[in-house]
């Protein structure tokens, strides 16, 4: 019901008043749906984590006036892994910038606070990139701006008031979305909520060249685009040029930061010092021809003439757990390292000498800052097609499906072409852009002090204060 939404100890906000008159207060026009629906819709939370939000409003009564620390709620789904990667890159840049300036809060709201489908679109996302026919289906038939529109609104009209209760827990000052999925029904709640002019959003494009134009929202204060063709598709899908900046993909600082000699982190990793070493991978996930390729590698990469391996092979398999075991029980005749989920990719990339990945844009922009040539197997139709030729035009890689050819082409970089492989990783190094993640929180930051006097009211009072005006 929607006086459930006001705890007892709560001043009920005009606001929530408007929002009843919006949505009534029947129980039923919201009851349906999420499994998790009636303890969400509370703000008799007895989750901890709100009572320490919860806080907030009080110490921004307090710190009227003064400098406040401001709360940055970064939205993400791990569909994939390049989104939580850049929202963890956009985090680290934000306390390496500005230290105790912004509190960072990064959020899968949709799980923590609607119902299915929205709180399951890893597993729906897993299972239709799987089925590719189906995902190269669903991508397409849903670009167009009256569909995906109508789908959206359809599930706002489900989903609005978890979603609202999600944003309110955390009062965000300023809201960084890097999921295409998590723009519209915020915006909306923001807009019914009258605070647009309180609260920064900015969207993050986590997709290199071709991307669903879902991510394309003109309700937001800023469009981050990676490369001129993403922004030259924003401004022709309706945004402004002052909206849409071009910085580059933002990649976790540790990249961009850390200085890392190979040998040491050979040394670290406990890898083979001096034979070359190729790093084999397919997102977060572990997906594309990654057992095939490796086994082929397996072979391409011995010397059998001289009885020795011409290099050696580090295969990252994310959080595909049954792939991880599959290789580690393989006997091999090079030396190979087979992981999981591994949290520190810049040290693996560090020690290696290129790359074999499918042609996910996280991987593809930090193997370029650590100049890695790389080698497409793989991509998924739709969002990361365009990737191949962003790689392959700028000479910093090659494309093939094949595991055969792949692992002829690594056995010549290796041996017969060590030319080519030093020219693309120049070509590599020429296209990273290191230096994004920071552009883009700075300008995030400019963009917060440009706010006027109503981002420095508390949220305790914005509510009632921006309907009155
Ligand atoms: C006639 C046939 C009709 C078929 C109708 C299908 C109904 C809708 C079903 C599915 C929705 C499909 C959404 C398509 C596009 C979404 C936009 C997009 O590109 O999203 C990309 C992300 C994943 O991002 C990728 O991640 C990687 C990062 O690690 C990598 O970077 C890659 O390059 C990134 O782009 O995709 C998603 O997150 C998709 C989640 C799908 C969830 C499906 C949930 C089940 C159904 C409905 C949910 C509600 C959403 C409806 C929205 C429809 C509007 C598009
Ligand atoms: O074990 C792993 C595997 C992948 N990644 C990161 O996950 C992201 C993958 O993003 P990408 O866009 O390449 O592909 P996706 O997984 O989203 O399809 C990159 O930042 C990788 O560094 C990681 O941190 N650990």
């Amino acid at each position: 019901m929607a006086t459930n939404l006001v705890s007892p100890k709560k001043v009920a906000s005009i606001t929530e008043r408007v929002w009843q008159s919006v949505y009534g207060n029947s129980s039923s026009s919201s009851s349906g749906g999420g499994g998790n629906h009636q303890r969400r819709c509370s703000y008799e939370s007895d989750d901890d984590e709100y009572e320490d939000y919860d806080g907030v409003g009080t110490v921004q009564l307090m710190q009227m006036g003064a400098e406040r620390t401001k709360n940055v709620l970064i939205l993400m789904s791990d569909t994939g892994g390049g989104h939580r990667a850049s929202a963890e890159a956009i985090r680290d840049a934000f306390s390496i910038e500005f230290g105790d300036e912004y509190r960072i809060i990064v959020k899968d709201v949709w799980k923590e606070y609607t119902g299915w489908p929205l709180n399951d679109m890893e597993r729906s996302y897993k299972f239709m990139v799987k089925h590719v026919q189906l995902w190269k289906v669903a991508f397409h038939s849903t670009s167009p701006r009256w569909i995906h529109s109508c789908y959206l609104a359809a599930i706002a009209a489900y989903y609005a008031k978890e979603v609202e209760a999600g944003l309110m827990k955390y009062k965000p000052d300023i809201i960084i979305c890097v999921h295409p999925l998590m723009q519209h029904i915020p915006l909306w709640v923001l807009k019914w909520q009258g605070l647009q002019k309180k609260v920064v959003f900015v969207t993050i494009i986590t997709d290199l060249s071709s991307c669903h134009p879902t991510w394309f929202h003109p309700g937001v204060n800023r469009c981050y685009c990676p490369s001129n063709e993403v922004a030259k598709r924003a401004l022709y899908d309706g945004l402004e040029e002052s909206q849409v900046r071009v910085f580059g993909l933002p990649i976790r600082p540790s990249f961009a930061r850390a200085v890392l000699s190979k040998d040491d982190l050979r040394k670290e990793l406990e890898m083979d010092p001096d034979l070359p070493a190729v790093l084999l991978m397919g997102g977060g996930e572990g997906m594309g021809p990654v057992k095939e390729t490796a086994k082929a590698l397996g072979e391409s990469l011995y010397d059998k003439d001289q009885e020795k391996p011409i290099g050696q092979l580090i295969i990252i398999c994310g959080r595909n757990k049954g792939l991880t075991s599959t290789l580690e029980s393989k006997e091999w005749k090079i030396p190979v390292k087979v992981r999981g989920f591994e949290t520190q990719m810049e040290k693996w990339m560090g020690a290696c000498d290129c790359i074999i990945t499918k042609a996910g844009p996280g991987t593809i922009a930090e193997a370029l800052i650590r100049g890695l040539p790389i080698v497409l197997n793989d991509y998924i139709p739709g969002q990361e097609k365009g990737n191949v030729p962003y790689v392959v035009d700028n000479g910093a890689g090659v494309f093939t499906r094949s595991s055969s050819e792949t692992a002829r082409i690594m056995a010549e970089w290796f041996s017969t072409k060590t030319d080519e492989l030093k020219r693309m990783s120049e070509n590599a190094l020429k296209l990273a852009q290191p230096e994004a993640v920071f552009d883009i929180v700075k300008d995030i930051h400019e963009l917060a002090l440009q706010r006027g006097p109503l981002a420095n009211v508390p949220y305790v009072l914005t509510s009632s204060f921006t309907s009155l005006i």
